[in-house]
């Protein structure tokens, strides 16, 4: 079975405040999106990572990752206005004989190789898997500062990558998506509006997406605790 990975990577950290990308930013002398990288390089089950970036990014992640970090499995692919654009790039840039994507934002490098394996193990039984975590908090739903609902807790999950998929289903429900001009946060709502059962799977508190700057307070102390995967 021919497993890919799709490796998001080509956004441009408005959230974050920087001049860089935030996906290049340094976390104990390496670029986050090195250990996110590293990850599934180290496992054998994955056979081709197509790491997607955005235009201006190109030349900096040859430089500072593909160049110096030498990872044999990566092929570069241009990113896209939205997250969905630059994993559809990415997308058609797997092998044709690829029967399971791995879809994963390069900016969670906590992510575990039991939580990968154990997504690939869900698509293959049920074509659409998501990793995600039950929240915490109390979640409302608000519509111009009023409080309109507030959603059974015990019902809701926050989702997270990877989010893994049967190779032909998650293209359709890409070429779907775009053919009707839909948009989503994520891959699997593209999957879900096609109809398709999605199945959720336990994933990792410390699976954090680092997205704003206390996000790489938090990375930083979840390195030096040792979480991830990553070749140190
Ligand atoms: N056009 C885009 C936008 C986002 N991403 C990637 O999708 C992942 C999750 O997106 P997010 O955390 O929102 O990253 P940014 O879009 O860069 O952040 P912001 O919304 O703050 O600009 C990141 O690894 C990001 O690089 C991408 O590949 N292409
Ligand atoms: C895909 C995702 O990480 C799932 O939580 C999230 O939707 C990405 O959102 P972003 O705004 O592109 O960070």
């Amino acid at each position: 079975m021919k497993i890919a990975a799709v490796i998001a990577a080509g956004g441009r950290g408005r959230r974050m405040n920087s001049t860089l990308s935030k996906q290049f930013l340094m976390l104990k002398g390496r670029p986050i999106l090195y250990y996110t990288l590293s990850t599934f390089e180290t496992l054998a089950e994955i056979e081709e990572i197509i790491l997607v970036v955005g235009p201006s990014d190109i030349v900096h992640a040859e430089r500072e990752i593909l160049i110096p970090y030498r990872f044999k499995k990566v092929k570069l692919v241009e990113g896209g206005q939205e997250r969905q654009d630059s994993v559809y790039n990415g997308l058609r840039s797997c092998s044709p004989q690829t029967d399971i994507v791995v879809i994963h934002d390069g900016v969670r490098p906590f992510v575990t190789k039991k939580i990968i394996i154990d997504s690939i193990e869900a698509a293959k039984k049920y074509r659409a898997v998501g990793v995600g975590v039950p929240v915490k908090d109390t979640i409302k739903v608000v519509d111009k500062g009023v409080i309109i609902n507030t959603p059974d807790r015990k019902t809701l999950w926050a989702i997270q990558t990877p989010q893994t998929f049967e190779y032909k289903l998650i293209l359709r429900a890409h070429e779907e998506a775009r053919n009707s001009g839909f948009y989503g946060t994520d891959d699997t709502v593209l999957v879900e509006r096609l109809g398709f059962p999605v199945r959720m799977i336990e994933g990792a508190y410390e699976n954090i997406k680092i997205t704003t700057p206390e996000d790489m307070i938090v990375a930083e102390a979840f390195m030096d605790m040792g979480y991830g995967d990553f070749k140190r």
